[in-house]
This record gives structure tokens, sequence and C-alpha cells, in this order.
């Protein structure tokens, strides 16, 4: 199955592919669109036979993203693998804007269990992080580097911890192009991730990179000033670390994560731009663009990229979260994660999507991991630990939305809807 964004993923179609196009790989499509996610690609271990088709096709190094003027990219896993996805990944002169967004948010797949991967040869992404892109993936359940997988060894993988770059992001293009913005660094990375031994066969690796909860929590955390403000550096930076655990769930969330990116980068251009004082706070930002007209309430016209609008859907989202985290954390040890997150997403998010965005929602959440294998790559410990530090988490997430809330309803902005 692809999932086939033209440019807005609210317009999605989801198209069921034919079993004739099922054999090709990297057939050029016509017309060319700007997006595909290839859906089959990294789903979740326990759902890949619900997913994937009955006749074994599997790419562990399938590309989420196609941007531009995008090749669908599938096929039988092959020794090519890391390679073409190299190639996808690390970007060339036609790679557009879709492509570096989604590459600086990471690719890893902290769910993705070595057992699975032993018969592969490995798979790939690319780490950015290091300042120049790195391609890496896992080898025999091991996280490393391209040349490692294709040398075949693992002596010195992931052995030092790498230092983060600066996370430059393209402006987009409603805002005039691209530009390369004084955007905030990724946060730093867990010690736990920062270093990735060698693990026992049948462990799983941290990723470099992974999510951590505890840096969520801080950036949420970090958001509510003394004046009950709402700084949008750490606001933004919460959401980011959010969309690196979404990234790692596979290529099934491709479509939710790049629009989430898209609203990030959004808002980073503006808290980086020239006007990047009106833009620290939620307050200051409101009573910014309100007073010069920069708000479309009525209809989508002149300011479809405002950053009143742009938070309001980030906020929207956050609702889903705080319901998805209490459901998660007072659910049985067997509860269905699918089932708390379609009831979550049902009671907030599913009212402003339109009908194919809904459907496609609930099939990708059909690809949650289980209630434990979740609270695992949270990276704070085991389940109980987690659960403990989501108790910690929920009340600044909480506080942001309803800080957030109530400005909105004061400016009536909760009806942007266009
Ligand atoms: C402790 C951590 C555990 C939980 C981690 C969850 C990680 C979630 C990360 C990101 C959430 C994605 C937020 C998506 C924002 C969606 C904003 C939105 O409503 N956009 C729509 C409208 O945009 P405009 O067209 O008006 O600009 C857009 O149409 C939406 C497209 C994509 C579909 C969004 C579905 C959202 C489902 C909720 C997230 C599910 C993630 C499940 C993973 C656990």
């Amino acid at each position: 199955m692809i999932l086939r964004v033209p440019s807005n993923p609210s317009r999605a179609t989801v198209l069921q592919e034919d079993n004739q196009r099922r054999q090709q790989t990297d057939k050029p499509c016509s017309p060319p669109c700007r997006t595909h996610i290839v859906v089959v690609a990294h789903v979740h271990p326990a759902v890949q036979h619900h997913v994937l088709p009955r006749d074994g096709h599997q790419d562990a190094a399938a590309p989420h993203v196609l941007p531009g003027a995008c090749r669908e990219s599938r096929g039988r896993h092959n020794a090519a693998a890391p390679q073409r996805s190299a190639r996808i990944h690390s970007g060339g002169p036609k790679a557009g804007l879709t492509e570096r967004r989604h590459l600086d948010f990471g690719h890893f797949n902290p769910f993705q269990p070595p057992s699975k991967l032993k018969a592969r040869r490995g798979s790939s992404g690319n780490d950015l992080r290091g300042g120049a892109a790195r391609k890496c993936g896992y080898f025999n359940g091991h996280i490393a580097t391209a040349s490692q997988i294709e040398r075949g060894g693992l002596a010195s993988i992931w052995t030092k911890s790498v230092p983060n770059a600066a996370l430059t992001t393209a402006r987009p293009a409603a805002a005039g192009g691209r530009r390369s913005v004084g955007a905030a660094p990724l946060p730093p990375f867990s010690s736990a991730s920062r270093a990735c031994a060698v693990l026992p066969a049948g462990k799983m690796a941290a990723a470099p990179g992974a999510f951590s909860l505890r840096e969520v929590l801080a950036a949420f955390q970090a958001c509510v000033t003394e004046q009950r403000e709402v700084l949008l550096g750490p606001y933004l930076q919460g959401w980011r670390g959010l969309v690196r655990f979404l990234n790692g769930l596979g290529a099934i969330f491709s479509f939710i994560s790049k629009d989430a990116v898209t609203k990030i980068q959004i808002m980073e251009s503006y808290c980086g731009g020239e006007r990047r004082e009106e833009y620290r706070t939620l307050q200051s930002m409101v009573s910014y663009e309100l007073s010069r007209g920069l708000v479309d309430l009525q209809r989508r016209s002149s300011h479809p990229d405002s950053g009143c609008r742009t938070i309001l859907r980030l906020h929207r989202a956050l609702r889903w979260l705080q319901l998805f985290l209490e459901g998660l954390r007072t659910a049985r040890q067997d509860a269905s994660t699918s089932a708390i997150c379609t009831d979550s997403y049902n009671a907030s998010l599913a009212a402003y999507h339109p009908w194919v965005v809904r459907k496609a929602a609930v099939v990708a959440f059909c690809a949650l991991p289980s209630r434990d294998a979740f609270l695992e790559v949270m990276n704070v410990g085991g389940p109980e630990e987690a659960v403990e530090m989501l108790g910690d988490a929920l009340p600044h997430i909480r506080d942001v939305y309803g800080i957030t809330q109530e400005l909105y309803e004061q400016h009536c902005l909760v009806g942007v809807a266009v």
C-alpha cells in the first residue's frame, strides 16, 4: 500500500498498489508528485505479517519519503538496498525541502529488534548529527555505519560520542523560499544514546539520537515562565523530540511526522527570523500577528502559514498527546496501545481532519507496538520508571496546553480552521 500525499497531507489519497507495480523498482512517477510514503518499510515487526504482502516483499532500507520529482522505490530486500537508501537520503542537487526536513529528524527505528534483521545484510539511514552525513543503520542487530555494513565489520561501531550538529532548516516556501535560519540546535542526546556500544545479540541497541522522554519532559517543563508565558523555543524543542520518537516508529507514520516537521519548521523560521523577538513567547506572537493583521481569521487567504494558525495545529496535537500519555500511564499492562491512541485521537484531533486523514491515521495506529515495548523505548528504564516519568511529564504538558487554550480563547483564535 502506498500513501500518496500530493503536496498537502490533508489531501492525501490512499492508493492500493497493484501486483504488477509491486514487482517494479525505481519507477518514475507519472505525473510527478511531491511525496510518496512507502508504507511497507520499517513497519513494526509485531505487525509485519498484517501489513506486508504475502509474497514477502520487504525492504528494510526503503526510503520513508521521496521528495521532488520522486521515484517510487520498492522491491525485494537486497544487498544494494543500503546504497540506494543512502542515495535517496543523502540528497543531491535535486533534493528538495521535504527531504532535508525529514533528514533533520533522523531515521532510526528503535523498535526494530535485532532478531528480525539477522537474516538480512543490513539496513541503513543517515545520521546527520556529526555535521557531515553519516550513513548508518542496523547490522545484525547493532547500529552500524553504512561502510561498516558494507564491510560487514562490527569492530568499531559507535564507540565514541558524536557531537550534535546545529540544526539548520530550510525556510518554508510560503515564508519566502529557502533560507538557513539560526534555529535552535537539536537538544542534547541522553548519555545513554550518545555512545552506543555493541550489545549482545538479542538486545535492542539504543540508537544514537534515540528518543528520551526525559528530554521531552525537560523541554515542556522549560516552556512556562514565572509570568505564565509559553516560550516558543522549548515548545518547539519538545516537538522535535516527539517527532524523533515518531520517526523511530516506522515509515507508516511518515505522513504524520512530515506534517509535524513542516509545522515546526514554519515556526522555526519565525523564531529565528528578523522578528524573532516577537516570536519569543506564544503571547508575544499572538499580539504581534493579530495587531499586524497577519492571521487569516476567516478564510485561508493571505497568511496561510501564520504562527497563530501553525501553533493551533500543534496545540490540538498536544491535546492528543496529553490524552494518549494519560491513557498509556493508567492502562493495564496488556492494554492495546493502538486502541489508546485511537481513542485519544478520536477525542481530539480527529474532529479537525478530513476522512482520508482519519482513516490513514487509524491504519497507522495499528502498527503501534505493545504498551511495554512502547514504554521501553522512552529510554528512562523499565516500564515502571516510564510510567512514573509520565506522571511527572503530564502536568507540564497539561499546563502548556491550558495556557495556550486560554490565550487562544481570549483572542478568538480557537476557530482558526482554514
Ligand atoms: C512519550 C512519548 C510517547 C508519544 C510520542 C508521540 C509522538 C508524536 C509525535 C508527533 C505527533 C504528530 C503531530 C501531528 C500534528 C498534526 C497537525 C495537524 O492536525 N495537521 C493537519 C492539518 O494541517 P493543515 O493542513 O491545516 O496545515 C494535517 O492535515 C494532518 C496531517 C497528518 C495526520 C495527523 C494525524 C495525527 C495523529 C496523531 C499522532 C499520532 C502519532 C502516533 C504515535 C504514537
